[in-house]
């Protein structure tokens, strides 16, 4: 293995990493093509402040086409918020979010198991007493909930008090920006009935589970499975359960708060059960779309809002929106 000197003096669309003009000073040891280990001290030489100077090491992997990268960077002064020798990462990835999401995965597979066969055994006996809430099947969930995330992020609630009372019946809606956005509601212990796609119900343990709870099924494309859907709501909210939308319909691809779908505001004033908005924040830095195998470090908040009572479901629904989208402006840093 040979320990080579290279000075490169990239222009700012090369830079990769900084993506500004900068110059590199990079020792090269190792036989090319194959596994090389670079050592690379960066100063920009146009820099905005705050410019970072500092040093990184990549690991570069490669046989043929394929190259794997492992990076970890030292920000002696940078733009990035944290300083120090822990970003490792893998495309783009931090392997800390890598493990962590393994973990999490590892620790809910884990729990559900004894839980969902708890469930099963008691399963008669719910179905007997308690039909349309199914409360023990909720406490169950929600112990579940709670292990799942309880090592991994940090929770808070805001307005816990504008829950209604008792459990009583109301149609609870929320954005939605992450998987993470279920477990953290599901901490609540509160009885409302999910709507979901149907492609979860699949999901092995989870799904069944959810059967159990009383979940509802949706097609979302399918205009007959959508009105199944808003009649078995409004037979659970006239027999004093709760039910929960996402009126997304999916979770947000850019942060941004999609347009609501009427259905959930149909039943509330169909049933006169009264609105309670919900504004998730933080899960989607924690677990975005489409990145489901990893789990950053960070933080939830869930802030539960004044309940809406009202006869028009357009009312209702732009009233939500727009409770909701104040909410996550007034939280953008
Ligand atoms: C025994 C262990 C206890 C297990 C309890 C499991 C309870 C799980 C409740 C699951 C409720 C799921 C609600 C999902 C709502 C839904 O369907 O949202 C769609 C998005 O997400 C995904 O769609 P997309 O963003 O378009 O990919």
């Amino acid at each position: 293995m040979t320990l080579r000197p290279q000075v490169r003096v990239l222009e700012a669309a090369s830079c990769k990493m900084h993506g500004k003009a900068c110059l590199h000073f990079t020792l090269v040891k190792g036989p090319f093509p194959g596994p090389s280990l670079r050592w690379d001290a960066f100063v920009h030489r146009l820099p905005p402040l705050p410019s970072p100077v500092g040093l990184s090491s990549n690991f570069v992997f490669r046989i043929g086409f394929w190259r794997q990268q492992l990076t970890s960077r030292l920000e002696l002064r940078g733009s990035l918020p944290s300083k120090g020798f822990q970003k490792i990462q893998r495309n783009g990835v931090r392997l800390g979010s890598r493990v962590r999401g393994i973990c999490f995965y590892a620790v809910t597979a884990m729990g559900a198991i004894p839980l969902f066969m708890t469930m099963m055994l008691v399963h008669p006996l719910v179905m007997i007493f308690d039909r349309y809430k199914r409360r023990v099947h909720h406490m169950i969930a929600q112990m579940w909930a709670t292990m799942t995330i309880f090592p991994f992020y940090r929770f808070e609630f805001e307005g816990l008090e504008n829950l209604p009372p008792g459990d009583a019946p109301a149609v609870y809606v929320s954005n939605h920006q992450s998987f993470l956005d279920t477990y953290t509601l599901l901490t609540l212990g509160r009885s409302f009935k999910f709507i979901s796609k149907r492609s979860i119900f699949v999901i092995p343990i989870i799904g069944w589970a959810m059967f159990l709870m009383g979940v509802i099924p949706l097609r979302r494309m399918d205009s007959r499975s959508q009105l199944e859907c808003l009649k078995s709501c409004m037979d659970y909210v006239r027999k004093g359960a709760s039910v929960f939308f996402f009126p997304e319909g999916t979770r947000s691809k850019d942060g941004k708060l999609g347009a609501f779908k009427r259905g959930a505001f149909t039943v509330a004033s169909k049933t006169e059960a009264p609105v309670v908005p919900i504004t998730l924040l933080g899960t989607r830095e924690l677990m975005p779309s489409g990145m489901e195998g990893i789990l950053n470090s960070g933080s939830v908040k869930v802030v539960i809002h004044k309940p809406l009572k009202g006869k028009e479901a357009e009312v209702l629904c732009n009233a939500s929106r727009s409770v909701i989208a104040d909410t996550l402006i007034s939280h953008v840093e």
